[in-house]
């Protein structure tokens, strides 16, 4: 199996990222979402981008945001790919002409490979734990036997994960890729370096199996 992709979400200084990259993570998520303890300025964003080597994948992650306000950080932050995170419809993701992906938040009963393919022209689909009035962020996982075999796009599993339980996850959905923010977390938005590290070499461990 190939090596599963890892992600690092909600970085919001230029340490947490060069501790990210220097673990071995393949993007890093900066939050453009106001609300969230995670959130980054434009100024923040373009600093953290510059300070990275490259061919590390930066993700900028919105929530429902207005074409306005995206677009304006589209002109300002060099973003390689977009991650939608709240109700967008296919059409509004389809807008940008970017890259992206699509995050649906799970809960039982859902028909996860029908609403999956709803967004034909999402570089992949990233599944997160449905938790009422909260769009993501929310260190809590989902059933992973919820997930269907195939889905018709590359999957990118999130919610709740850490270094203790991302090897079995990986070992379980066989993602294409992980995604984190809480799990390693020293406190909210500020990440913890040790805990980047046991989640990327966690994520190997489960690769390998
Ligand atoms: O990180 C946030 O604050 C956030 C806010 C709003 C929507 C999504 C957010 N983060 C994404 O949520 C998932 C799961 O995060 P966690 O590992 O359970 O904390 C992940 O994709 C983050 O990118």
């Amino acid at each position: 199996m190939p090596a599963v992709r890892s992600k690092i979400c909600g970085i919001t200084r230029i340490e947490d990222a060069l501790a990210a990259v220097d673990a071995g993570a393949d993007a890093i998520g900066l939050v453009f979402y106001r609300r969230s303890p995670r959130a980054v300025s434009v100024q923040q964003a373009r600093a953290i981008i510059a300070a990275l080597p490259p061919f590390v994948t930066t993700v900028g992650l919105f929530v429902d945001a207005s074409r306005c306000e995206l677009g304006e950080i589209l002109d300002a932050v060099p973003l390689d790919l977009l991650q939608f995170h709240g109700d967008e419809s296919a059409d509004a993701c389809d807008g940008y002409h970017r890259p992206f992906i699509k995050a649906l938040r799970v809960k039982p009963g859902d028909d996860i490979a029908a609403l999956a393919a709803r967004y034909p022209k999402a570089s992949g689909i990233l599944l997160d734990t449905y938790v009422a009035g909260v769009p993501g962020g929310t260190g809590e996982s989902f059933d992973w036997s919820l997930i269907p075999r195939e889905l018709s796009k590359p999957l990118i599993l999130a919610g709740g994960l850490t270094p203790d339980n991302v090897a079995d996850a990986v070992r379980q959905v066989r993602p294409y890729a992980v995604d984190v923010s809480g799990g390693v977390e020293a406190s909210k938005g500020i990440k913890d370096a040790q805990k980047i590290r046991a989640f990327i070499d966690a994520v190997k461990g489960g690769s390998a199996a």
